[in-house]
């Protein structure tokens, strides 16, 4: 799949935003190195806090069902310039992804930053921490 098939699969994930709140849609397309897809949008929460991110939901429901082998991301909102990950999603970004991995920030009006996953947290707390 192809990098603006893949927007456009973040787009289509957007629109299922569940955002009463905030009103701000934010959709993810998760592509894995067999070529599957996972969408994600965000899923907010009377109690604020509970709320998961687009690219989180992608995440998750990717490593439910069993895929842990990523090729790119893309997100996708109605910003100004591209949209930015939060932390908590680049620290999760960062745990399952290859360091030189593209992820494709965009937004409505058609911007697109390419940025690898090491770029997205330098420094990131791993797996390699750990003392074990
Ligand atoms: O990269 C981001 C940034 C924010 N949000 C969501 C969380 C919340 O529902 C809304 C406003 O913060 O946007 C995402 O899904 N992804
Ligand atoms: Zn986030």
């Amino acid at each position: 799949m192809n990098t603006n098939d893949l927007i456009k699969e973040a787009k289509k994930a957007r629109e299922r935003a569940y955002v009463p709140y905030s009103k701000f849609q934010v959709g993810a397309a998760l592509l894995t190195s067999d070529g599957k897809v996972y969408h994600g949008c965000n899923i907010e929460n009377a109690a604020y806090s509970m709320t998961n991110c687009a690219e989180r939901t992608a995440f998750f429901k990717a490593i439910s069902e069993g895929d842990k082998t990523f090729s790119s991301l893309a997100v996708v909102a109605d910003t100004e310039g591209p949209v930015s990950p939060c932390g908590a999603c680049r620290q999760v970004i960062a745990e399952f992804c290859p360091e030189d991995m593209t992820v494709f920030l965009t937004n409505l009006k058609g911007d697109i930053q390419e940025i690898t996953v090491r770029d997205l947290l330098p420094g990131a707390f791993s797996a390699r921490d750990l003392n074990e």
